[in-house]
């Protein structure tokens, strides 16, 4: 690469123009949860703790919950900057009706903290996944 041409893709990282090296986009997150399979673990543990919270589990009492895993799965890697994009539904309109609460959503949102814990996943990282789905209250919350 000559010296010009890395100037010009230096000057141009913030616009990730397509210089080869250029930045990704940022991993550390995906990386944090252990990537695609650390995700899969994390899912696993998570689902099973949902469905059986007192506080929430009547709300999944006719989900289908392998493909509410593969969902999760999807959006999780998708959110955290991994290689995945989420093929489900809009959060507005596969919550709607379910009249979730600001108690139940902290209550999940927990649960996935838990989740986290348990697969040994660092507190900053799991503090960013959270603060990833934060954005999604107003849609999930209806009560
Ligand atoms: C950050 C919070 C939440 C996230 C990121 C989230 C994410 C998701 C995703 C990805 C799906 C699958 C969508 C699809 O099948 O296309 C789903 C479905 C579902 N969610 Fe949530 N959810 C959240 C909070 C909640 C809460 C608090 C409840 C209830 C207490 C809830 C109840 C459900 C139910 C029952 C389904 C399955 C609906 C169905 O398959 O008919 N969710 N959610």
């Amino acid at each position: 690469m000559t010296t010009l041409t890395r100037l010009f893709c230096i000057g141009t990282l913030a616009l990730a123009t397509g210089c080869a090296h250029g930045p990704a986009t940022d991993d550390s997150v995906y990386q944090g949860l252990g990537g695609q399979g650390g995700i899969r673990k994390i899912v696993d543990t998570f689902v099973p703790i949902i469905v059986a919270d007192a506080r929430i589990k009547e709300s999944f009492r006719e989900s289908d919950l392998k493909k509410l895993s593969m969902r999760l799965e999807e959006q999780f890697c998708e959110l955290s900057g991994g290689p995945c994009k989420y093929k489900g539904k809009d959060m507005k309109d596969i919550h709607d009706g379910l009249n979730i609460t600001n108690a139940q959503f902290n209550a999940l949102a927990e649960d996935l903290q838990v989740a986290m814990d348990k697969n040994g996943v660092a507190p900053a990282v799991q503090n960013k996944l959270v603060a990833k789905l934060a954005p999604m209250q107003k849609d999930i919350v209806t009560k």
